[in-house]
């Protein structure tokens, strides 16, 4: 029988974007819920536990309610919430972070996926740190720009209805500026570095893509590696045929410069190894679509992983 999925949240940019890569597929039985009703506990409940699969695209409270509402019915959940991303007894929703962690997806009831910034930045900081090159007391900056879709509803009214009294004009800005950022503890969980990491997101007046970038002193590394080292590390890691594609050191040595939408409409993700051979640093950059790996698609392929077992 075709597993039951439904999707809390359905409604919202997160939910929207899943139900549009879901609504042809045979294989499932997508549930569906009247708009009006999105807010009804007492439907959401009923939803929730005939569900094989719930995907919560919530905020984070919501995320842990429809938990609570459904989690003893025996049904498996997929949270896009930052609710559940440093809890242990959930299994990290990112399937290229180690060999086994598809297969710990695929066994368990509880998936939390990862934020789109995180994913960026634990694509590339995890594999240095357990190929031995980076210290997981090295002082990590990461600094990024998102498409605004990233803030989901109320950020998009914000960018595209001028009208509004907290409309937002700017072409580009920068936010997080305590440095305290809600993906900070989950890319220290899940990288294993020790030191704080210093994050600087910025958002930029385009809906969907991003870019996420380490730069790193080599002579701070273990080892003082080459960049080719960095390199190798990093397509040793992902292989050939993931999604998360290492592009080539002469690819990325030739970008004059990369652009935030360069991914959008993908659920994959690219790195690119840039810097100057000698000059003793490297320039990790990510590139994926906020709503494609970094939400959305990354909730289909757990999704897929799960229904296959
Ligand atoms: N946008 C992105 O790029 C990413 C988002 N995420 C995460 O995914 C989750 C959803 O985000 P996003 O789709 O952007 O947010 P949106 O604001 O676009 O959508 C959230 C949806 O949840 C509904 N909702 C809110 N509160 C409740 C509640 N108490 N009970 C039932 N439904 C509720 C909203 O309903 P209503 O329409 O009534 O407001 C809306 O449909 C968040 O946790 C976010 O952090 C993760 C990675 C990336
Ligand atoms: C541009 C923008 O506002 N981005 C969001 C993060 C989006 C994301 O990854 O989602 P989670 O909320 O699930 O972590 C922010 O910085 O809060």
């Amino acid at each position: 029988m075709a597993p039951k999925i439904f999707i809390d949240g359905e409604h919202g940019t997160t939910g929207l974007q899943i139900v549009s890569r879901l609504q042809d597929r045979s294989d499932i039985e997508l549930m569906s819920m009247p708009a009006e009703q999105r807010r009804d506990q007492d439907v959401r409940t009923r939803f929730l536990r005939e569900a094989d699969i719930a995907i919560l695209c919530l905020p984070d409270d919501a995320a842990r309610e429809s938990v609570a509402l459904a989690a003893d019915a025996g049904t498996r959940f997929i949270d896009a919430s930052t609710a559940h991303r440093s809890n242990p007894d959930w299994a990290f929703g990112f399937a290229e972070l180690s060999p086994d962690q598809a297969e710990r997806i695929a066994a368990a009831q509880f998936v939390s996926n990862p934020g789109c910034y995180s994913t960026g930045a634990i694509a590339l900081i995890a594999p240095l740190v357990t190929a031995g090159l980076l210290p997981t007391d090295y002082p990590v900056t990461i600094n990024a720009v998102s498409g605004y879709t990233g803030g989901g509803k109320q950020l998009i009214a914000q960018m595209e209805d001028s009208s509004r009294d907290d409309a937002i004009a700017a072409a580009h800005f920068a936010y997080a500026l305590t440095l305290a950022h809600k993906h900070v503890p989950e890319i220290m969980t899940h990288t294993g570095i020790t030191r704080r990491p210093i994050f600087t997101p910025a958002v930029g007046r385009f809906a969907q893509g991003m870019l996420v970038n380490v730069p790193l002193h080599l002579d701070l590394m273990s080892g003082t590696p080459s960049m080719a080292d960095v390199h190798s590390a990093l397509s040793r890691h992902y292989g050939s045929g993931s999604v998360v594609e290492v592009a080539p050191l002469a690819v990325s040595a030739s970008q004059p410069r990369l652009d935030p939408e360069e991914m959008t409409g993908s659920d994959r993700m690219k790195l690119y190894v840039c810097g100057m051979e000698g000059a003793g640093q490297v320039n990790l950059v990510a590139s994926l679509d906020n709503l494609g790996k970094g939400a959305s698609g990354a909730a289909v392929q757990n999704l897929d992983l799960m229904i296959r077992g």
